[in-house]
């Protein structure tokens, strides 16, 4: 396995360098927008495949996609900078808030969409609104090694608390992450394909409360179990 992500790394450095529109490393600090920055920044949605989606990815992006087309399912578009209706959303509670220092605002990415291509965080999420669940599909790259072949426990952390984020998401409003408890049952294998099953399981008040598993792509395999709990931010309290 580890041969094949070398493998693989060496094939996405060479495809980087010959593929029209992928940006070098250095080169690809696109124009950020200012952080809470109400102007509109269009970026390349990355939830898309790309040359690194092994063939279980895009095989269940194909089958997800098919469920979009009656409207029960739709895919999240995600970008590496963060979109201005989300940076709309959270402006109103963190007004004096300065964190980026302006010589660095154009490096401010979303952490799981910092890596290149097929090194770090590949995944895209679909959301059925009317089952209050998402389904996120993940492939680790080889930039989020942790235990030797396998995906760091941090890394999953990461992919799980953006799914469950997205699941427990309300158009409109802020929330964040208030707790967020994992299981790690059986380690998974770096640069495979995992299926992240989230569901909202009760709104109280400004709690949502959600849950997920990560699971193989045959479903034999329970990788992970988590829940989560996230706030809706509170516009009367200001004082973040
Ligand atoms: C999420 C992002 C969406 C955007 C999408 C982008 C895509 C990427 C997605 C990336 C995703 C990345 C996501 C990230 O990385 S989010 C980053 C990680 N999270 C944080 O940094 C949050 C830090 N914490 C806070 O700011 C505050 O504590 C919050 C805002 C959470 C609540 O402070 P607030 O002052 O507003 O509320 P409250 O204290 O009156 O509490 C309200 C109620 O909640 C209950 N309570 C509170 N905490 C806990 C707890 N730990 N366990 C159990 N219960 C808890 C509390 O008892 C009370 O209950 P009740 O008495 O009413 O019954």
């Amino acid at each position: 396995m580890l041969r094949s992500c070398t493998a693989g790394l060496r094939s996405l450095w060479a495809l980087r360098g010959g593929r029209e529109g992928v940006p070098r490393p250095s080169t690809d600090l696109q124009p950020a927008p200012r952080l809470f920055s109400a102007e509109k920044v269009i970026h390349t949605d990355c939830a898309l495949p790309n040359p690194s989606w092994s063939k279980d990815l895009k095989l269940l992006f194909d089958q997800f996609m098919k469920k979009c087309e009656d409207g029960s399912w739709e895919r999240l578009p995600s970008y590496r900078h963060r979109c201005a209706q989300i940076s709309e959303d959270f402006k109103n509670y963190f007004l004096e808030q300065k964190p980026v220092k302006e010589g660095r605002l154009s490096q401010v990415r979303l952490f799981t969409r910092g890596f290149e291509d097929g090194l770090g965080f590949e995944y895209v999420i679909f959301k059925n609104n009317d089952e209050k669940r998402t389904v996120c599909l993940f492939q680790g790259g080889p930039y989020l090694q942790g235990v030797p072949g396998f995906v760091h426990g941090g890394a999953i952390a990461a992919i799980i608390d953006t799914a469950l984020a997205l699941c427990a998401a309300v158009p409109g409003k802020a929330i964040m992450t208030a707790n967020l408890n994992i299981n790690f049952k059986r380690p998974v294998p770096l640069c495979s394909v995992v299926v992240i099953n989230s569901q909202l399981d009760k709104l109280e008040g400004r709690k949502l409360f959600v849950s997920c598993n990560v699971q193989s792509v045959d479903e034999k395999t329970v990788y992970s179990e988590a829940t989560g709990l996230f706030i809706k931010l509170d516009p009367e309290k200001k004082s973040f």
